[in-house]
């Protein structure tokens, strides 16, 4: 019933790509609403810790599954648990990834049609070449899996499935082009499904015969993206060294945190993956992990979530001359040379890769850096007039913001001053403000909605604390920095 809303929503949101795409994946067991607050896939999902414990694996006796809030569900501890304890364990036999071989039973054949089908995926959607597996062990009776799967969200509010509208709300083009991409792939993918399995024989049929379409694919495709882990694997059929997605039974319920309270480990000698406390861990406190250091983009990408006051998110602007001089002016710097460097500067440019045959003009505002480190270095060097000075500093000391004025206070006033600007500039190109999108959030929204407006309330409230950050950079400055020399 769900997979019917998600086919709607995914059908809705692209509207423009689609031409037809309507029935979903649907399992063997029947799927009907779940009794929980958090619906999975089986009404009344398998006892997952006792499934992992029944297969070999460890789970704490001080932990339990339990209700995270808004963050669905979680691990808890049940008691207090002591730092560096071991948590869950589980089988290696017991993680669900990708595994050819010829003759091992519990790999796919490299020549099998799943297989066809993941080679048709690229690198960059790894997700939905491990999706496929999901898919075939969900179509499959009597998988291994079933105890998992059947604990998965039966839906994702995640931007594929937002409607139209609520894709525009995002307000963030770089964003809205990667949902775009990923829905235009699923519309396309569903159709080389098809073709790809309309002759195979019912037994080789990778989803026991079942109809696979843009809807079900975007389902496994983001049950991966939000779950998995990327392991560096060492082994022939996973590639030397490559990190690996891996889904991790009972481990995937862990929630995130940058400061989390359990870490993953790998221990080789049993083939178990573990996770361990980092600190100890109060009575219903959730054990967490860290997902990644990761911007909004990709955590609302693939998680469907926005962190408040990400200290890794940031803003992807497009160095360009004109723009530059625009801001430059609005910072009231006479004649900015953006558009057209001296011979010097653009050969400075070309060493920071802006300049030039295949110059990379992607540039960030935010993050860990506050501003990127090319652009930082290509203002002070445009704006200076210090041939001698520029030319001899070296790079890394120009792309520092804590390098105090390398090439002197004034370039730097005036550096300083033409980020600020465009940070305004930036904040001009959200059509909406911060105190409307706050009042949109106090309203009855949708949860999709509610997402969207928090993705771009968080991007604004990261601009405006860079501009006040530069702006306490700028007032420390010695008056000379305010002087149009
Ligand atoms: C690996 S799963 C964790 C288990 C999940 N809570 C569940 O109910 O199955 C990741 C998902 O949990 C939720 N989540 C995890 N950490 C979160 C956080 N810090 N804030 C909001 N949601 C979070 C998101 O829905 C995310 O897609």
């Amino acid at each position: 019933m769900a997979s019917a809303t998600a086919s709607k929503l995914l059908l809705t949101a692209t509207a423009d790509f689609l031409s037809s795409s309507t029935c979903s994946l649907r399992h063997r067991r029947a799927l009907t609403v779940s009794a929980s607050r958090y619906p999975r896939i089986a009404p009344f999902p398998q006892d997952l810790v006792g499934w992992v414990k029944r297969e070999g694996g460890f789970v704490h006796p001080k932990l339990k599954i339990a209700d995270g809030g808004e963050y669905g569900l979680t691990l808890v501890a049940s008691e207090d648990i002591p730092r560096g304890s071991r948590l869950v364990a589980l089988p290696e036999r017991l993680t669900l990834r990708l595994r050819w071989s010829q003759d091992d039973d519990c790999a796919d054949r490299p020549d099998s049609p799943l297989s066809q089908l993941v080679k048709r995926v690229p690198e960059e959607l790894w997700a939905m070449r491990l999706g496929l597996k999901l898919l075939q062990e969900r179509a499959k009776t009597g998988s291994l899996w079933w105890p998992y799967i059947s604990n998965l969200p039966e839906a994702f509010d995640i931007p594929i499935f937002f409607s139209g509208e609520d894709i525009k709300n995002l307000q963030y083009s770089p964003l809205v082009h990667q949902v775009n991409k990923r829905c235009r792939f699923l519309l396309a993918f569903e159709k080389d499904v098809k073709s790809v399995l309309e002759d195979v024989d019912p037994g080789d049929h990778p989803f026991s015969g079942q109809d696979v379409n843009a809807s079900s694919l975007g389902w496994a495709m983001s049950a991966v993206s939000s779950r998995a882990f990327r392991l560096r694997c060492k082994t022939p059929q996973d590639g030397s060294g490559a990190d690996v997605p891996v889904l991790l039974p009972l481990i995937d319920m862990c929630n995130h945190s940058f400061n989390p309270n359990a870490v993953i480990v790998e221990e080789k000698d049993n083939q178990k993956l573990l996770v361990v406390s980092k600190t100890s861990i109060e009575t219903d406190v959730p054990v967490t992990l860290n997902y990644g250091c990761l911007t909004n983009d990709f955590f609302l990408l693939d998680y469907g979530f926005v962190i408040s006051s990400n200290p890794h998110d940031h803003v992807e602007l497009k160095y360009d001359g004109v723009l530059l001089d625009a801001a430059a002016i609005a910072a009231g710097v006479p004649s900015p040379s953006f558009s057209s460097p001296t011979e010097w500067q653009r050969e400075i440019l070309s060493q920071l890769n802006l300049h030039g045959d295949g110059a990379f003009l992607k540039v960030n505002l935010g993050g860990e850096e506050k501003v990127d480190g090319r652009l930082l270095a290509a203002f002070r060097a445009v704006l200076s007039d210090d041939r001698e000075a520029a030319q001899k500093s070296d790079l890394s000391t120009l792309m520092s913001l804590s390098a105090e004025a390398p090439l002197g206070v004034s370039a730097e006033g005036k550096a300083l001053r033409t980020v600020i600007a465009l940070c305004v500039i930036s904040l001009q190109h959200f059509p909406t403000k911060i105190m409307e999108d706050e009042s949109i959030l106090k309203g009855d929204i949708s949860e999709s909605t509610r997402l969207a407006v928090e993705f771009r309330l968080q991007k604004k409230l990261m601009i405006v604390d860079l501009m006040r950050e530069l702006t306490r950079r700028v007032k420390v400055l010695p008056k000379e920095a305010f002087l149009n020399r």
